[in-house]
C-alpha cells in the first residue's frame, strides 16, 4: 500500500476528485486514511486528506507526499464516507464536506508540537526517542520530521506516552482586554458580507467569522486566528459592522465549576411509555427514527437523560444536539449534572482552542456524551448508540453555507450506519417530521401532558386594533398592563417577549391588521422603498402600495416594527417601580452575560424579563406566572412559506415558559391578526389542528412536505448578465425535468440587489426528479469558468430555509 488517494484543499469542480500520490518509504505504514497531509500541487504545496490507500494507480508518474500533518486520522472511515454522502446530497465539494466536520483549530495553521503525556517519564520512551525528550517535555513537529522519527513517535503515541498538540496562542490573563463585537445581526452580516468588494477578501473572512460565532472575541485572538492585520478590523469598525470594546476575559465557562450530581427520577407512566421503544431500539441495535412529540414541560429532557444512560451502560456513545440559542447554562447543567466528566460541550461561545480541546476529548474517547449545536453532529465517535435532536423544528439545524446540510439528515445517515436510534424531540414538531411520523416513516411517541398533569397556561389573545380604536396608543394593551401590575404586587415574575425577527419590510394596516398578500403565492408582498412598490419574491407579481387600506379604507397603512430598547423605555415611564432585565443581542454580547442575567432573574433580582427569541426556549423558572407577547405578528408576514409555522412554534414555546411548577401560568398574546390561524391555534395550544390546517395550505400551494424545494441564486454586478444567465438556467432545467416539476423564475430575489450586485433566483418545486442533481451539476460545471473569472456567483440549495 504505497499509494494514497488524496482530496486536495482546492475547492473547485476540476479538483473535486481524488489524486494519487506516492507514499515515501519512510512514511509507509504511518500514513493512514483520514489523515491530513501536505502534497505538492502544481507549483504549490497544499493540504489534503488521505481517503484511501492502494497498490496501483492508473497514472504512471506520481508525485510524492511531502509530509503528514497528523499522528492519528482526524476523520474516521465512517466520516470519510459521510463526506462523500454530503457532497452528493448537498452538491458541495468533498473538501468542504471534510472541513465542515473538523474544529476550526484543525483548519487554521497552528504551531504543532509533540509533548510527553502527563506523568510520563522520558525514560519510558523507546531508546531512539529518549534523547529528544530528556531536556524538554516537548518537541517541535518539524524537528521530528527532520529527524525521521515519525513512525517511532506514532508507536509511542499509540501507547499513550506522547501526544500531539496544536498550540493556539495563549490568552493573557489580564482583567480587561480589547474585544471586537459584531454590531449587526447574523442576517445583516450576511448582507454586509456580500457588499464587500471581492478584493477585500480579508474583510469577508472577518464577517464570515462573526456569522459563525456571533459573540465578542478578543482582538488579538481574532487577528491571529484569521491571520489579518488590525487595519482590516478597523475598516469594519469604521463601517459600523463591528465595534471595539474593553472587556473582561473569561476562560472556559465550565472550568472549575462543580455540577451537582443528579440521579434518574422515577419516570411517570407517560415517560415510561415513550422511553420503552427507545431503549428497546438501543438494546437491539436497531435503527429507528423516533419523533418525541411532548408539550412544553412534559419531561422530554428526563427521557433523553435516561435513554443516554442505557446507551452508556452498553458502552456506547451519545450525541445530543440543541439549538445554539437554547444551549443555555441550564441545559448544560442538566447533562453535566447527570453524567459529569463524561460530557463534552461544543458551542460557539468557546474559542477555537477550547473547542479543539473538547473535540480532542471526543476523539480520544475520554468522553462518551457530546452536547452541542449543529456541527456537533459530526462528533468523531466510533460507537454511537443514540443521536438526540432537541427542538428538532429549529431552522438553525440547517447550515446556510457550503455544505448546506441539515443536521437531521446527517444524524439519520450516521445512525443508520451505527444501527442506533435517532430521537427528534419537540413540543411543536416541524411539519416535515410530523408528516413523516404520520406516514410511519418515523415512529411517533407522545407526551401529551405536563409533569404532574399541571395544566398548560391559559392563553388570552388581545386584538390590538381594538386597543387603538379605544384610544390606547401604547404598546401594552390594558389587559396586559393590569396583569403586569397585579404580578408586581404579588411579587411573581413576568416574561415579556418581543418578536424581533422579521423586519419592517411588510405593510400592514394599523386599524384592521390587513396585510397585502400575493394573489398567487399566499405570502406577504415585500415593500421596496425605492420604487414605492410591493413585490412577490416567489413569482414576481408586483403592485403599488395602497394609499388606503383596501379592507377598511383607513389611511394608517404602513410599515411595522419596534425594538426591545423602546419597550424598556416605555416600561420605565408607565411602571417605574418594576425592575427589568433586558435580554437581547446588545445585552448578551459579552461572554457569560447571558448566564449572569438569567441567574439574576432566577434569584428574584428583577420582576420582568424582557427579551427576544433568546428567551423563548428552555427556561424553567418556578416563579414565572405571566408571559406577555407584545407583537405576535412580526414574523407572520415574512416572504417565507414557513412563516405561519414559525409563528405558531414560537408562540407555543414562549407560552410554555409560564406556570411550569406549582403556580399556574397565564399568557397574553397581543396581535393585529387575531383571526390568523397560527395565532388563534397557538392561543388554544392546539398543535394537531394547526398541523391539519397548515398541511392543507402547503398542499394547495405545493410546498414541503408535499413538494421538495431547490433554490438557485445567481448574482453579478450586471443586471443583464444575471437575468440572461438565470433565464438560461431556468430554461435548461425546464427542458431537463419532468412535466411534474414546477420551475419558477427567473425572478428577482427577495433582496434584489446588494451593493450593486443584482440577485435573481429560480425556485424548483418537485416530487421526484432523479435528473435534477445531475442537471444542477452540469449547470455549475458550465459556469465554473465565469464564476472564477468574472465574479459571477451561483449558489444551489437543495433544501432552502432562507429564501432571501
Ligand atoms: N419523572 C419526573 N419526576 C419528577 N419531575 C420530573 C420528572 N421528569 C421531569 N421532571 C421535571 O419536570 C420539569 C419539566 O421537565 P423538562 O424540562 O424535562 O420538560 P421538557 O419537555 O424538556 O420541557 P420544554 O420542552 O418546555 O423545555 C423539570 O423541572 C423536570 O426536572
Ligand atoms: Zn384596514
Ligand atoms: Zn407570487
Amino acid at each position: 500500500m504505497n499509494i494514497a488517494s488524496v482530496i486536495v484543499d482546492v475547492p473547485a469542480r476540476q479538483t473535486d476528485k481524488s489524486f494519487d500520490y506516492l507514499i515515501p518509504d519512510e512514511y509507509i505504514g504511518s500514513i493512514l486514511p483520514g489523515m491530513r497531509i501536505i502534497v505538492p500541487f502544481g507549483p504549490r504545496k497544499i493540504q489534503g486528506f488521505v481517503v484511501d490507500l492502494k497498490d496501483e494507480s492508473d497514472f504512471s508518474k506520481l508525485k510524492e507526499i511531502s509530509e503528514p500533518m497528523d499522528l492519528y486520522p482526524v476523520l474516521t472511515k465512517e466520516l470519510l464516507e459521510l463526506g462523500d454522502w454530503l457532497a452528493e446530497k448537498t452538491l458541495c465539494y468533498k473538501i468542504s464536506g471534510f472541513q465542515a466536520m473538523l474544529p476550526a483549530a484543525l483548519k487554521a495553521k497552528y504551531e504543532k508540537k509533540l509533548i510527553l503525556a502527563e506523568n510520563v517519564d522520558p525514560l519510558q520512551l523507546s531508546l531512539i526517542l529518549q534523547p529528544f525528550f530528556i531536556d524538554s517535555r516537548e518537541l517541535k513537529w518539524d524537528e521530528a520530521i527532520n529527524h525521521g522519527i515519525l513512525s517511532e513517535i506514532q508507536r509511542e503515541a499509540a501507547n499513550k506516552l506522547i501526544d500531539v498538540i496544536y498550540e493556539v496562542k495563549e490568552r493573557v490573563r489580564k482583567k480587561k482586554l480589547k474585544h471586537i463585537i459584531p454590531e449587526l445581526s447574523i442576517e445583516e452580516l450576511i448582507i454586509e458580507k456580500e457588499k464587500i468588494n471581492t478584493r477585500a477578501g480579508k474583510q469577508k473572512d472577518v464577517i464570515d467569522f462573526f456569522i459563525h460565532r456571533h459573540k465578542p472575541i478578543e482582538l488579538r485572538t481574532l487577528l491571529s486566528e484569521l491571520k489579518i492585520s488590525s487595519q482590516t478590523v478597523s475598516a469594519l469598525v469604521e463601517k459600523k459592522i463591528l465595534m471595539e470594546k474593553e472587556l473582561e476575559v473569561y476562560r472556559d465557562p465550565y472550568q472549575d465549576r462543580q455540577f451537582k450530581q443528579t440521579y434518574p427520577l422515577p419516570l411517570t407512566e407517560g415517560q415510561q411509555k415513550v422511553i420503552h421503544p427507545i431503549q428497546q431500539s438501543i438494546l437491539m441495535d436497531e435503527h429507528h427514527v423516533f419523533l418525541l412529540y411532548g408539550v412544553t414541560g412534559s419531561g422530554k429532557t428526563e427521557v433523553y437523560l435516561q435513554s443516554i444512560q442505557t446507551v452508556l451502560e452498553k458502552g456506547k456513545e451519545a450525541i445530543v444536539l440543541v439549538p445554539e440559542i437554547s444551549l443555555t447554562p441550564q441545559m448544560v447543567h442538566r447533562f453535566k449534572g447527570r453524567f459529569g466528566d463524561k460530557v463534552a460541550v461544543l458551542h460557539s461561545g468557546l474559542s477555537a482552542g477550547e473547542k479543539y480541546d473538547e473535540w480532542r476529548k471526543i476523539q480520544r474517547k475520554e468522553v462518551s456524551v457530546v452536547v452541542g449545536a449543529r456541527s456537533a453532529v459530526f462528533a468523531p465517535f466510533e460507537n454511537i448508540g443514540i443521536i438526540i435532536i432537541d427542538e428538532e423544528h429549529e431552522t438553525s439545524y440547517k447550515q446556510e453555507e457550503n455544505p448546506r446540510y441539515h443536521a437531521r439528515d446527517v444524524a439519520i445517515q450516521r445512525a443508520e450506519h451505527f444501527q442506533c436510534p435517532v430521537v427528534l424531540g419537540s413540543a411543536t414538531p416541524s411539519l416535515e417530521s410530523f408528516a413523516r411520523a404520520n406516514k410511519k416513516v418515523y415512529q411517533l411517541l407522545s407526551l401529551p401532558n405536563r409533569m404532574n398533569n399541571q395544566s398548560l397556561p391559559a392563553v388570552e389573545i388581545i386584538d390590538m386594533r381594538d386597543e387603538l380604536r379605544s384610544g390606547n396608543r401604547s404598546m401594552f394593551s390594558s389587559v396586559l398592563f393590569e396583569k403586569i401590575k397585579d404580578r408586581l404586587e404579588k411579587k411573581q415574575q413576568i416574561v415579556l417577549f418581543l418578536n424581533k425577527r422579521g423586519h419592517s419590510s411588510f405593510i400592514m394596516c394599523r386599524d384592521c391588521g390587513y396585510v397585502v398578500n400575493c394573489p398567487h403565492c399566499e405570502i406577504s408582498l415585500t415593500y421596496h422603498q425605492s420604487q414605492q412598490k410591493m413585490k412577490c419574491h416567489y413569482c414576481g407579481h408586483e403592485e403599488y402600495v395602497p394609499k388606503q387600506c383596501p379592507e377598511c379604507k383607513s389611511e394608517h397603512i404602513r410599515y411595522f416594527g419596534t425594538g426591545t430598547q423602546k419597550v424598556e423605555e416605555e416600561l420605565g415611564k408607565v411602571l417605574p417601580e418594576a425592575r427589568v432585565i433586558r435580554m437581547d443581542v446588545d445585552t448578551t454580547s459579552r461572554k457569560g452575560s447571558h448566564e449572569k442575567l438569567l441567574d439574576a432573574f432566577q434569584k428574584g433580582k428583577a420582576d420582568i424579563l424582557l427579551g427576544t427569541q433568546m428567551i423563548a426556549k428552555g427556561l424553567d423558572f418556578p416563579n414565572i406566572t405571566l408571559v406577555g407577547v407584545l407583537t405576535a405578528d412580526t414574523m407572520l408576514h415574512l416572504p417565507d412559506f414557513r412563516s405561519s409555522e414559525k409563528t405558531f412554534q414560537l408562540l407555543t414555546q414562549v407560552s410554555g415558559r409560564a406556570g411550569r411548577h406549582e403556580l399556574p401560568g397565564e399568557v397574553i398574546i397581543q396581535t393585529y391578526s387575531p383571526e390568523h390561524y397560527s395565532v388563534e391555534l397557538a392561543g388554544s395550544q392546539d398543535y394537531d389542528q394547526f398541523y391539519q390546517y397548515e398541511m392543507m395550505v402547503r398542499k394547495t400551494h405545493r410546498y414541503p412536505p408535499f413538494y421538495y424545494l431547490s433554490l438557485i441564486t445567481i448574482t453579478h454586478e450586471e443586471l443583464m448578465k444575471v437575468v440572461t444567465i438565470t433565464e438560461k438556467i431556468t430554461k435548461y432545467l425546464r427542458s431537463k425535468l419532468s412535466n411534474n416539476a414546477i420551475v419558477l423564475g427567473p425572478v428577482a430575489s427577495p433582496i434584489p440587489k446588494i451593493n450593486n450586485r443584482y440577485r435573481y433566483q429560480c425556485l424548483i418545486k418537485y416530487k421526484k426528479e432523479p435528473e435534477l442533481s445531475n442537471a444542477l451539476k452540469i449547470i455549475l460545471d458550465q459556469y465554473q469558468q465565469e464564476m472564477a473569472s468574472s465574479g459571477l456567483q451561483i449558489t444551489v440549495d437543495l433544501n432552502p430555509y432562507i429564501l432571501m
